[in-house]
């Protein structure tokens, strides 16, 4: 085909989705995955955990890994005041392209910085590209298996400060099994699971949300 699956679905959100208006591309996007294509956005219901938590989070400074076609941050930053500082790592330039339209569409342009990138690579450079301290929230949704090098590649950088929130998708579908085992055995995390279903389907998935407590050594026997 000639198109990418994100291409079609940015082509959704132009043609249902009302310019400048965040919920009616939410809605495009899930309503594209309903019912013309699966795509790994982090969906409605999984989707409205995610809202809760930045809500009660109301953080000033959020990280994303994995932007994908920017669903997950015309989400978080619909919710959030101009003033936020959020960043998007993504490391594929088309998927980054089409993410960088979708949030253009909702209007959200300004506040988005959507930075082409390995976590792995970036995230050291964060104090230094941004000025960024400390995130108050970071949403994990990139490749499983980077989870786990990256939360500890964020605590050596010294970018989780105590009461710092992480929230991970797909814990249980794809899965992130040595992940979970870390956050919940580790006495600097704080970890609680949210049951849901994964995006558009009725398989069992869920999100875990890990609070950083503060620098602390030894594991949980
Ligand atoms: C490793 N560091 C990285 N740094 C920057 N960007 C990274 C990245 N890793 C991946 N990415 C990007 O994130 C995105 C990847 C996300 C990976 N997500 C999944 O595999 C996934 C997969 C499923 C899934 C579930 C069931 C199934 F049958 C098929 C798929 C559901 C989800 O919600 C998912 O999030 C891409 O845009 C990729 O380019
Ligand atoms: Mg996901």
């Amino acid at each position: 085909t000639r198109t990418s699956r994100p291409q079609r679905l940015l082509q959704a959100v132009c043609i249902n989705a009302v310019r400048g208006n965040p919920d009616s591309v939410i809605a495009a996007i899930d309503h594209f995955c309903q019912n013309q294509e699966w795509a790994m956005n982090v969906g409605d219901e999984k989707g409205a955990i995610l809202d809760s938590v930045v809500m009660e989070t109301s953080p000033s400074t959020v990280l994303e890994l994995g932007t994908y076609c920017g669903y997950s941050a015309v989400r978080i930053m619909r919710l959030l005041p101009p003033a936020t500082r959020f960043i998007t790592l993504e490391m594929n330039p088309d998927y980054a392209a089409v993410a960088r339209q979708v949030i253009q569409h909702a209007g959200l342009q300004d506040k988005v910085c959507l930075v082409e990138g390995k976590s792995a690579d970036l995230i050291p450079k964060m104090a230094d590209m941004f000025g960024i301290r400390t995130f108050d929230f970071v949403f994990f949704d990139h490749w499983k298996d980077c989870y786990l090098p990256d939360i500890r590649l964020l605590e050596d950088c010294g970018l989780l400060d105590q009461g710092s929130v992480v929230l991970a998708d797909n814990v249980l579908c794809p899965g992130a099994p040595e992940y979970l085992d870390y956050v919940r055995s580790s006495l600097r995390f704080s970890s609680r699971f949210y049951r849901s279903h994964l995006e558009y389907t009725r398989v069992l998935d869920g999100l875990e949300r890990s609070e950083y407590l503060g620098h602390r050594d030894a594991q949980r026997d």
